[in-house]
């Protein structure tokens, strides 16, 4: 478990180009070192922000697009193309207009596809495809990510992992069905909290002032159950990235130094 590092950006737009550009040299950092890069998309705004920021930057032509992998932390149960759904929306802002490899574009299955509405069977195969990409070095059922996004919620959500729901309880698989979300849609697929913690850096990233209480209340020894965004740590690094209304209601002990 790493310790969360904090970073407060002045506003929504920098945090986004901020984490843009972290995003692009952490892509081809691991694309010199190991071949590949591995990196677990968000949805929601602050997920969008950065992907539209990716976009507009001009050192995005640094990254190989055919030698990255993307997978999604969870993803609304919805038809393909639905406009709700994470990955359309990441199609809309970024992915379209970059040459990826669609063989490593891993969408999270929609309510059409494969498995129609069921959506138990639709997480398990999510699994299984996670199961298939993780190495002998993995000592588990997923791949290395190199790094995870996760968007948090007003109400401390992570993923589509939900305060007291039962999804934010599971140990063992690492990949769910989600029934009866707070948030529509109702029916949702996502990584669990094990799986998450598999990754080598997970990156949370809340911008607003409908987020204060939130950061402040996972920063601050929330337990996971009641505080999903609590319990989402990266092996290597947990870096919490805000901009300075999200970061309002943090206790001056826990303000980075350096941010203003
Ligand atoms: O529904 C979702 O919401 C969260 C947070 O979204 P935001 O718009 O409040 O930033 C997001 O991280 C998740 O991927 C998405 O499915």
């Amino acid at each position: 478990m790493s310790t969360p590092q904090l970073v407060v950006h002045r506003d929504k737009e920098l945090m986004a180009q901020a984490a843009a550009a972290r995003l692009i040299t952490r892509i081809v950092d691991a694309q010199a070192s190991t071949g590949s890069a591995s990196v677990v998309l968000t949805g929601g705004r602050n997920g969008n922000g950065v992907l539209a920021a990716l976009a507009a930057a001009p050192a995005r032509d640094a990254i190989d697009w055919g030698r990255l992998d993307l997978w999604w932390g969870d993803e609304r149960f919805l038809p393909e193309g639905d406009p709700e759904r994470n990955v359309t929306q990441a199609r809309e802002v970024l992915l379209d207009s970059v040459p990826l490899d669609p063989k490593r574009v891993h969408a999270m299955p929609a309510s059409d596809g494969p498995h129609g509405a069921d959506v138990e069977a639709a997480a398990e195969a999510y699994a299984e495809e996670l199961a298939r990409a993780a190495g002998p070095e993995n000592h588990g059922a997923v791949p290395t990510f190199d790094v995870l996004m996760l968007g948090v919620g007003p109400d401390t959500h992570v993923a589509s992992l939900f305060p007291e729901h039962p999804g934010v309880r599971e140990t063992e698989r690492t990949v769910i069905g989600v029934h009866g979300s707070p948030k529509p849609p109702p029916t949702r697929v996502s990584l669990t909290l094990p799986a998450i913690r598999s990754a080598r850096e997970v990156w949370l990233l809340a911008a607003g002032e409908d987020k204060a209480n939130a950061v402040a209340m996972a920063l601050s020894g929330a337990g996971e159950i009641q505080a999903p965004a609590a319990g989402a740590y990266g092996r290597a690094r947990t870096l919490w990235l805000l901009d300075t209304p999200a970061a309002s209601q943090l206790p001056r002990s826990l303000y980075p130094p350096a941010s203003a």
